[in-house]
C-alpha cells in the first residue's frame, strides 16, 4: 500500500460532509451517499454547523469527534478534531495573538548527521530570547485513540489535513514521520505536543509544523510551553553560539540514562546520543546517582515542615541541579529554594531565589504559571508570605 503523502491526500476516501465544504473535493460532489456522521437530529446538526469565530464545519463526525477548520487561524490556518465542547473552547481563542509572528531569521534548517533535519542558530542567541511563537496546524483529541477504531481515527485525521489551506497543508505534510503506517497519523505521533484545553478530559495532541524540526537533547538549549491561546513558545535557556543546534527535550529529564534512551527508542525510534547520554560509563553513573539524589532532596524540601532540612540542604539541592546541567528545569528548583529559605527567615536569600524563579519561570512556563503569584509575593515581601520564619535554623 502506497503511503506517500500525495497518495494519502488524494485518496478521497472520506468526503466532506458539511454543506459548507462540499465544493472542496470535486470527487465528492458526484460520489454516492456518504454520511458517516452519528449526529442524531437536524437540531443537533444546526447547532454544531454554525460558524464560530471562523471555525467552519463539521466536515466529518465519527463517534463524538468532528473535524472543523479555520483558514484565518494563527499561522495560516488550522484544523481541529475534537468534541463540540472543546471546539467551543478553541473558538473563544482569538485567531491571532500579539507577539506570535514567526521570525525565522535567527535559525535555519539543516541536515544534522544521524538526526535528519534540525535547526541551528545563524547568530549568537542570548539566554532569555524568544525563538519561536507559533499556533498549531492540527489539534486532535487524545481520546480518539481509546474510543475509535484505527480506520475512523485515520479518517478524521485525513479530513483534518485535507481541510487545511494549501500552503499550510503542504507544510504539515512535509514533516518527518518515524513510525511508518498511516502517513497523517505518523506525522501527528512523531511531531505533536500535549495540549490541554482545560480538565484532563480535554487533553489534545497539538501539531506545530514550524517547530517540528527541533531535535531532542536531554539537556536542551531551548525550553517551551504552550500558552492558554494555544501558542507554542520557545525561549533560549542559555546562550547559543552561531552554528549550534537548537534543541528541546522530548523526555523526562530526571530519568536515568537507560530509561531516557529506552523511551527515545520506543516513542521516536532513535538512540539518544546527546552529550549527557554519551558520557563515559563512570560519569554516566555519577549523573544517574545525582538524579536520584535530586529526587530524594526534593522530597525533603517539598515538606516545608521537615525538621531534617537545613540551609545546606537547599545549597546542595541547587548545586546538584547545576552540576547535572538542568538549565531547562531550574524554575521549580528556585521556587523550592525560595520557599525553604523563607521558612528560615532568610529574607535576602528568599528574595534572591524568588526573583530567579520568576525570571526562569517566564521562560519555562509563561506568566500564567501556577507558582508565579507566590513567587511575586516572595520576591517583594517575603515576610508577608505564610512560610516566613516557620522553621528554626
Ligand atoms: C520532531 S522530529 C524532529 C525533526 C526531524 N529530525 C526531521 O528531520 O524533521 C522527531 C524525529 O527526529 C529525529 N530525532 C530527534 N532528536 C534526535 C536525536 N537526539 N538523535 C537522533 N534522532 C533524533 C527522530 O527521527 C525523531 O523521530
Amino acid at each position: 500500500h502506497d503511503q506517500s503523502p500525495d497518495r494519502v491526500y488524494s485518496e478521497g476516501n472520506v468526503c466532506p460532509w458539511s454543506p459548507f465544504r462540499l465544493p472542496f473535493l470535486a470527487s465528492c460532489l458526484v460520489s454516492g451517499p456518504h454520511n458517516p456522521t452519528v449526529l442524531q437530529s437536524k437540531l443537533e446538526y444546526e447547532k454544531i454547523a454554525a460558524t464560530e469565530n471562523g471555525w467552519n464545519g463539521p466536515y466529518l463526525c465519527l463517534g463524538r469527534f468532528c473535524v472543523w477548520s479555520n483558514d484565518g487561524y494563527g499561522n495560516g490556518g488550522a484544523s481541529i478534531v475534537t468534541t463540540l465542547s472543546s471546539r467551543d473552547k478553541v473558538a473563544q481563542i482569538p485567531n491571532r495573538s500579539t507577539g506570535a509572528a514567526h521570525d525565522t531569521s535567527h535559525f535555519q534548517a539543516v541536515a544534522i548527521p544521524g538526526k535528519g533535519i534540525g535547526l541551528v542558530a545563524t547568530r549568537l542567541i542570548r539566554r532569555g530570547e524568544e525563538i519561536t511563537a507559533v499556533r498549531p496546524a492540527v489539534v486532535a483529541h487524545e481520546d480518539l485513540l481509546d474510543e475509535l477504531e484505527l480506520g475512523s481515527q485515520n479518517a478524521l485525521l485525513d479530513q483534518a489535513a485535507r481541510a487545511l489551506p494549501d500552503e499550510r497543508r503542504q507544510l504539515f505534510l512535509a514533516q518527518a514521520g518515524e513510525l511508518g503506517g498511516h502517513r497523517i497519523a505518523d506525522i501527528m505521533f512523531t511531531n505533536s505536543f500535549q495540549v490541554s484545553l482545560g480538565p484532563e478530559s480535554q487533553r489534545h495532541f497539538g501539531n506545530f509544523p514550524e517547530v517540528s524540526r527541533l531535535n531532542h537533547d536531554c539537556r536542551p538549549s531551548l525550553v517551551y510551553y504552550i500558552d492558554q491561546n494555544l501558542t507554542h513558545r520557545t525561549h533560549a535557556v542559555r546562550d547559543i553560539q552561531l552554528g549550534e543546534e537548537l534543541t528541546i527535550s522530548y523526555l523526562d529529564s530526571f530519568r536515568v540514562r537507560s530509561v531516557r534512551q529506552a523511551r527515545a527508542r520506543a516513542s521516536w525510534g532513535f538512540s539518544c546520543g546527546c552529550l549527557q547520554c554519551s558520557l563515559p560509563e563512570a560519569e554516566a553513573e555519577a549523573s544517574d546517582a545525582r538524579l536520584f539524589s535530586i529526587y530524594q532532596v526534593e522530597n525533603q524540601l517539598a515538606d516545608l515542615k521537615n525538621a531534617n532540612v537545613s540551609t545546606s540542604t537547599i545549597e546542595e539541592f541547587i548545586a546538584l541541579y547545576k552540576e547535572e546541567r538542568l538549565d531547562h528545569k531550574m524554575a521549580d528548583a528556585y521556587t523550592l529554594a525560595a520557599l525553604n529559605y523563607n521558612t528560615f527567615g532568610l529574607e535576602a536569600k528568599a528574595k534572591e531565589y524568588a526573583s530567579l524563579s520568576l525570571e526562569q519561570g517566564l521562560l519555562e512556563h509563561g506568566q500564567d504559571a501556577a507558582d508565579m503569584e507566590a513567587m511575586r509575593i516572595l520576591a517583594d515581601q517575603p515576610r508577608g508570605h505564610w512560610t516566613w520564619n516557620t522553621r528554626q535554623q
